[in-house]
């Protein structure tokens, strides 16, 4: 417990507090926090949305989501008591700029002028702009005030700069923090860790050692309630514009300075400048999309995209994609992005494939070294290694494993992203949120090939649930020999 240090006394404010991030991500987490003792006794979180309910109708809301959504053996009553005790609600249409709003402000205004408050949108983003308006209007901006956006900053880059010129005409940028839960995974955080922590490491990571890099998110779930917006998205829009993407930053940026927040988004901004364009007449050769039809996952069949959403729809819910980072650092290093929803099992992993051994001494080329970042589930680190294989008596060689689970103390599980980057909003420390120039760059990079799927310029694969994801995505490495991860095992 006493890793976590208190923080100082904040007011909540989410916009959005009856919708289902609310209740499922966003009240977990800050109840979690006040369980390990972060959050102090004069903090108030203040729920807002249209639906009328009194301050009790809403705590009864939240109580039955937290017992819902946390784990039986970390959801307690009287804990839950004290929870709902800094809890208040305020029923407000936060695009009208009626008289709702003074709810809130005298709420507010019950705290000190200083105190930080965190506005957190989690309503569909093209009300971002008007809750800006409202809060700036109502005099609620205040110089310790600061704005969490959810995903997705746009479609494309025309909607991205819609939202971000909304929101930064009332919030300066140093205020503005987008959320992107995959840079409060501890595991992908490790990432920097590992590589600049370990000089071992740090030496062989270039194009010189490294022969291809394999970034995958894969899940066993399908579209669950969120089909209205899954197929407007995507899963290029959905996970890797932004998170898959993000990881890559990691994985492939310069060294910066420190961890200061404007050294490392400069750092992964350089990244993503370097992304080299797919041009339209080579979308079909470095990119593959797919749609699940009807299969089985973990031994329970399941439906097809098509008949889930009930309706013909050129939506992917599965992307491939081979990227080229045009560094000195990744010249001809391919790196392999894909994302499936109904995939075999779920899986979020970083593989390093290093080049082989350029040696004749064994009779046969020894096997790739091979770093797994084991993002979730079975967090941890894995090093593949040719050691002598001591049960033969002639010398040759087998692949031993390194594996460094990560594990937090007494075995706990794992804090949700949310948790961190909820806590991180409040100390004011935006290294884990995305900076305008990121979502736009990242934006740049993704259009051309979301403009030729939707000309058709790739044709739509399918794959059955609970597979690995379309055939043609193994073509995509096999072109230049690779393969993935799961078929080298
Ligand atoms: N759910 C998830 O797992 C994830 C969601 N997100 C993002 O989070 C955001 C919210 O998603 P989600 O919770 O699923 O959406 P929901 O549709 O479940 O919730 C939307 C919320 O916005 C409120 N709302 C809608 N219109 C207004 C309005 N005019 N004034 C005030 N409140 C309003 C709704 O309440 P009411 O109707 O009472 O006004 C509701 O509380 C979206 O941007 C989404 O993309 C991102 C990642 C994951
Ligand atoms: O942002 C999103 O992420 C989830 C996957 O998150 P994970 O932490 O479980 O890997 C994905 O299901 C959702 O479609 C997407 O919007």
């Amino acid at each position: 417990m006493e890793h976590f240090q208190q923080v100082e006394p904040f007011d909540y404010v989410i916009f959005g507090a009856t919708g289902d991030l609310t209740m499922r991500k966003l009240l977990p987490a800050l109840y979690n926090r006040m369980r390990v003792g972060q959050i102090p006794d004069e903090a108030r979180i203040i729920g807002t949305a249209r639906t009328e309910l009194n301050r009790e109708q809403y705590l009864e809301r939240a109580r039955d989501a937290l017992q819902r959504f946390l784990p039986a053996d970390i959801y307690n009553p009287g804990l839950t008591d004290r929870f709902l005790g800094q809890l208040d609600y305020v029923t407000l249409d936060a695009t009208q700029s009626g008289t709702d709003w003074n709810d809130l402000s005298s709420l507010l205004a019950e705290a000190p002028p200083e105190r930080i408050r965190v506005y957190y949108f989690a309503t569909a983003p093209q009300l971002y702009a008007s809750i800006c308006e409202n809060l700036h209007s109502h005099d609620l901006i205040t110089p310790q005030s600061r704005v969490v956006l959810e995903k997705p900053i746009g479609t494309d880059m025309a909607t991205a700069t819609v939202i971000n010129d909304g929101v930064g005409h009332y919030f300066p940028e140093s205020q503005i923090y987008r959320i992107d839960h995959y840079l409060g995974k501890e595991t992908v955080q490790n990432i920097i860790a590992l590589r600049f922590a370990n000089p071992l490491l740090n030496a062989a990571w270039t194009k010189d050692f490294i022969e291809s890099v394999q970034i995958t998110a894969a899940e066993t779930v399908g579209v669950e309630g969120r089909a209205s917006y899954y197929d407007t998205s995507g899963a290029l829009r959905d996970m890797i514009q932004n998170h898959l993407l993000q990881v890559l930053c990691l994985v492939a940026m310069e060294a910066p300075d420190t961890l200061e927040a404007s050294k490392v988004r400069n750092a992964k901004l350089a990244v993503l400048n370097a992304l080299r364009p797919i041009p339209e007449d080579r979308v079909a050769q470095e990119t593959v999309r797919g749609q699940y039809t009807a299969g089985v996952v973990n031994g329970e069949n399941v439906p097809g995209y098509l008949e889930e959403l009930g309706q013909p729809s050129n939506t992917e819910t599965y992307a491939a994609v081979r990227v080229w980072v045009d560094t000195p650092r990744w010249k001809d290093v391919p790196f392999y992005i894909r994302t499936a929803k109904r995939s075999a099992k779920k899986v979020s992993e970083v593989v390093i494939n290093f080049r082989p051994a350029a040696t004749a001494m064994f009779g046969s080329t020894p096997a790739s070294n091979r770093i797994v970042v084991r993002v979730q589930p079975n967090e941890g680190v894995e090093l593949h290694l040719n050691v002598k294989n001591p049960a033969l008596d002639v010398f040759s060689l087998h692949t031993a494993d390194l594996d460094a689970s990560i594990r937090m103390e007494g075995g706990q599980p794992f804090p949700d992203s949310y948790e961190r980057l909820l806590i991180d909003a409040v100390r004011g420390n935006p290294v884990l949120f995305i900076r305008r120039d990121e979502v736009e760059a990242a934006w740049r990079w993704a259009e051309p090939v979301l403009d030729a799927w939707a000309q058709n310029k790739a044709p739509m694969q399918t794959y059955s649930a609970g597979s690995y994801g379309p055939q043609q995505a193994n073509t995509l490495l096999a072109d230049q020999g690779d393969k993935w991860h799961e078929d080298m095992e």
